[in-house]
């Protein structure tokens, strides 16, 4: 600490990253220990693309969460942009927290992970079993002791992010193993990331409700104007949503394109709160084919 610090005694601060199969609720996580909404959970799984920082703020320290893509062996060159993502985000953290659901035996796809981590000697790992709220005791007890045999952890807490089961302890236990430093980041920031970045998050989010299948990725979203009009308290907001075939399109526009209004309607009134002011949003439904593949493709969309 220096002289001028304004932290207490033994702050501390530092990066904290959770990993684990699709869908095992780091996205989730996040938000709940944060507080704010800043990543995108969706019941399908793969749909977090990009490092996003959540930063909680606690008493006792400064925890960054870099919100990771779930691990998983390269497909396409999207898969392996996603990899690399990983990769430099984990080679510069503090703390791994490996995420396991409670709802589900520990298998394959968490060695997979967790082997992956030893590539990460640096960071300190802690064992998280999420949705605990979704199963028996007993079995949350079943899991503690799998993940326990799967290696040496600083801890193995188990929680619920939607029953808000004790975020408290883990946001404890990650603060302990961070290094004694000043805040990172200035106490009223919640996140990094851009407002266009949060804005087209929220927009894809809505658009991949309810629909099934490859979609998650095969959409993104771009923005590409954001006006705030002079002559009313309005914001104008101009995004594309990119599919790669015909029949995705249909997909989201809907019979008469019903759900293309739906897609709008839920995401002004999310983008509304975020930006405070009223919302007129329009959105274009348009075709990159095979842009998963295409590295040119892939860089316009901000890939
Ligand atoms: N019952 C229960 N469900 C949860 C909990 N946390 C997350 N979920 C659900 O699990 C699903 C996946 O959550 P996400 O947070 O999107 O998972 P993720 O690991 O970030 O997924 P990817 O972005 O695909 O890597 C969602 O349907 C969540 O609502 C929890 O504590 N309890």
């Amino acid at each position: 600490m220096t002289e001028n610090s304004t932290a207490p005694e033994g702050f501390r601060a530092g990066f904290v990253s959770f990993v684990g199969r699709p869908n095992v609720g780091k996205s989730t996580l996040t938000n709940a220990l944060v507080g704010e909404k800043v990543a995108i959970t969706s019941s399908k799984p793969q749909t977090t693309r990009r490092a996003i920082r959540g930063i909680v703020h606690r008493p006792d320290g400064q925890l960054v969460i870099v919100d990771t893509p779930g691990m998983h062996r390269p497909r396409t060159l999207l898969g392996e942009r996603l990899n690399a993502v990983v990769q430099n985000t984990l080679a510069d953290v503090d703390v791994i927290g490996f995420c396991v659901p409670a709802n589900e035996k520990v298998g394959p796809g968490d060695k997979f992970i967790h082997e992956q981590l030893e590539q990460f000697p640096r960071a300190r790992k802690v064992a998280i079993v999420t949705k605990i709220d979704a199963v028996a005791r007993p079995v949350v007890a079943e899991r503690l002791l799998a993940v326990s045999a799967m290696g040496d952890w600083e801890a193995i807490v188990p929680i619920s992010s939607t029953s808000r089961i004790q975020l408290d302890v883990l946001g404890k236990e990650l603060v302990q193993l961070l290094p004694v430093s000043e805040p990172l980041y200035p106490r009223e920031m919640t996140t990094e990331e851009t407002l266009e970045a949060r804005i087209a998050e929220l927009i894809r989010e809505s658009a991949l409700e309810g629909v099934h299948d490859e979609l998650p990725h095969s959409l993104a979203v771009t923005i590409d104007d954001i006006v705030e009009r002079d002559d009313k308290d309005l914001v104008e907001i101009y995004a594309n949503l990119f599919v790669e075939r015909d029949s995705q399109k249909g997909i989201v526009i809907g019979k008469g394109g019903e759900r293309l209004q739906r897609i709008g309607a839920e995401s002004r009134a999310q983008i509304e709160p975020l930006i405070g002011r009223r919302v007129f949003l329009s959105l274009r439904v348009k075709i990159a084919k095979e842009w998963q593949r295409d590295a040119k493709q892939l860089g316009r969309l901000g890939f």
